[in-house]
């Protein structure tokens, strides 16, 4: 078997022409420009790559973007106090903390300092709950990507066993909660999970979120598996080995050009959504049309 590729460029990018007429939209009625603000906290150059990325796709669909880069000393508090203030701040309507920061700062208490209106990267517990509940609400980006993805290529999702393999709070344990909400049968694996491979072979939907390059083998696939790669190691290797694994399986995401493009187009979506939502309760900046 040689599975077929569910390719999420095409459909990031048609998500992302579509915030952009919703950005102009919203920017022509109100006055409003939907506005991101990222923050990099550190100088890991592979977050630093993520972060532009996301502010010249933001540029590029007419989403303003306000970028604050912080030092590698930076404190909790001190990092707290900047988002709070991003939080407040009328002119920014969504917030990206990029992930990781370093190991000094609680990440927890950071990303509790986005007010949830604009957590349109889906990281608070307020946006978790909604996943875990089924409920309307910002989706973590790639987790919510996913399951635009698999939607896209007609996936069955209710009453199919998916596995997930991490349980980080951005990836793995939100990926899990929406396809429970989606009637997925999920069971959770992770670096101490045993029989790990064994597992696996009862998905039919498998979720790699491991963080390691090629882990997940070919033989470790029931054949016609759903097998969803959201590894982003470094030379943009997936978590799966490819070769192996499109041989065994009937649809599979490749890395690049899978699930890393809908990352993307999520958060800009959402920060359309963020800002049409918050024009309905600003004072109206248009004179005139208070
Ligand atoms: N706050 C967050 N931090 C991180 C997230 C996140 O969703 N929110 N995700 C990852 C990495 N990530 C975004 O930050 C990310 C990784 C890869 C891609 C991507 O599009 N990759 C391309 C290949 C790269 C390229 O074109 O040069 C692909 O897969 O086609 C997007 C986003 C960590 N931190």
């Amino acid at each position: 078997m040689t599975a077929e590729l569910m390719i999420g460029t095409d459909l990031a990018a048609e998500m992302v022409t579509n915030a952009a007429a919703r950005a102009a939209k919203l920017r022509e009625s109100t006055g409003i420009q939907p506005c991101l603000a990222t923050v990099l906290v550190g100088d890991d150059p592979a977050s630093a790559t993520y972060v532009r990325m996301k502010q010249n796709r933001s540029k590029k669909a007419g989403i303003g973007s306000r970028s604050v880069v912080l030092p590698a000393s930076t404190t909790t508090d001190e990092l707290v106090a900047e988002l709070t203030n991003l939080s407040n701040d009328p002119e920014v309507h969504g917030i990206l903390l990029q992930h990781p920061v370093p190991s000094h700062i609680d990440e927890r208490a950071a990303f509790e300092a986005i007010n949830p209106a604009k957590d349109v990267d889906g990281v608070t517990m307020h946006a978790f709950a909604a996943m875990a509940f089924g409920e309307p609400g910002f989706r973590s980006c790639t987790p919510g990507g996913i399951m635009r993805l698999l939607e896209a290529y007609d996936v069955p999702i209710r009453g199919a066993h998916a596995v997930v393999i991490g349980r980080s709070p951005i990836l793995g344990k939100p990926a899990g909660m929406l396809l429970l909400a989606s009637d997925a049968t999920v069971t959770y694996t992770h670096s101490r999970t045993t029989n790990l491979p064994e597992i696996v072979r009862t998905a039919d939907i498998v979720v790699a979120a491991v963080g390691k390059a090629n882990f997940v083998r070919g033989d470790w696939l029931k054949p016609g598996a759903v097998v969803v790669d959201a590894g982003y190691n470094e030379g943009n290797v997936g978590d799966v080995h490819f070769e192996e694994a499109s041989e065994v399986a009937r649809l599979i995401t490749p890395v690049p050009g899978g699930v890393g493009p809908m990352t993307i187009a999520l958060l800009l979506e959402q920060t359309v959504d963020a800002a049409e939502a918050q024009s309905e309760t600003a004072v109206h900046p248009v004179a005139g049309l208070a």
